[in-house]
């Protein structure tokens, strides 16, 4: 177990790709415990490749993953799960056909202790997110966007992990959905859940977040605190819009 504010993962020179086409090329990153860090960037940027490296649904072409104190290069996606860091994909990635408590119960299929855990760490998701309670027969295709995001943290966090992997929470939600997802993740962080979250919103992502980096074509373009990210006159000027440079032009 780490300590609030130590180092939770590091992540050195990593590079991947998809075939010959490398596409995160040599990251360098480290989360402490109990922090929210965004990574951000324009559509491509390959933040989403950078998250499926370190939850190892790719393979790094080189470069290393230290989770917790252990190498954790090259291991496969469950034991990475079962080690404590936990990737909740874009897309949420539910399955047709089967309930909110199917979906939980799922979140704990390969758990050693699941039947004697089950019960309290659903009530515990319950408690985060109440509308899952309510709609525990309902099948994931009938929920809304806002309820299958839930859902889909919701199963991830059914294994009590020290880490979360969060990959664009709000696509295609409402804003004030978004508002009440991105409050729980504030409140896992309370509860010293470290989680890395992948935004295309980003301002929302940095008035969130605690440090964070900017991704640009695969490479680190920017990285530090966020509020240092979100006052950056490039960074606003490249990706927070129009808006927010001439705001800021309009400060100085
Ligand atoms: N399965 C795949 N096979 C081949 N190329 C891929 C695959 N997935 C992504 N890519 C390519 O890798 C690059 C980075 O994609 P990635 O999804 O990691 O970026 P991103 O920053 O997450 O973008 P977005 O915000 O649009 O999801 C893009 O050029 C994309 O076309």
């Amino acid at each position: 177990m780490t300590a609030q504010g130590e180092e939770l993962i590091s992540v050195s020179g990593l590079s991947s790709g998809y075939g010959a086409v490398p596409v995160v090329r040599s990251v360098d990153l480290t989360v402490r415990t109990g922090e929210i860090f965004a990574v951000v960037g324009g559509n491509g940027a390959g933040k989403t490749t950078l998250l499926s490296t370190i939850s190892g649904l790719l393979r790094p072409t080189s470069g290393s993953v230290r989770f917790a104190g252990t190498d954790i290069t090259g291991w496969s996606p469950e034991r990475i799960v079962a080690h404590g860091l936990v990737h909740v994909p874009e897309g949420r990635r539910l399955f047709t056909g089967l309930t909110v408590a199917e979906h939980l119960r799922l979140g704990l299929w390969n758990a050693p202790n699941r039947r004697k855990v089950e019960r309290e760490r659903t009530e515990r998701v319950v408690d985060l997110f109440p509308v899952l309670g309510e709609r525990m027969d309902a099948y994931a295709e009938v929920l809304s966007g806002g309820e299958q995001q839930m859902l889909a943290i919701g199963q991830a966090l059914m294994r009590e992990p020290r880490m979360m992997l969060l990959d664009e929470p709000s696509i295609g939600l409402a804003p004030v959905i978004i508002q009440r997802v991105f409050a729980v993740v504030d409140r896992l962080r309370a509860q010293n859940l470290t989680v890395i979250l992948v935004e295309q919103r980003v301002g929302q992502a940095l008035a969130l977040a605690d440090r964070g980096l900017v991704m640009r074509h695969g490479r680190v373009e920017a990285t530090g605190t966020a509020a240092g990210l979100a006052e950056d006159p490039a960074l606003r000027a490249a990706y927070l819009g129009k808006a927010a440079a001439g705001g800021r032009r309009n400060e100085e």
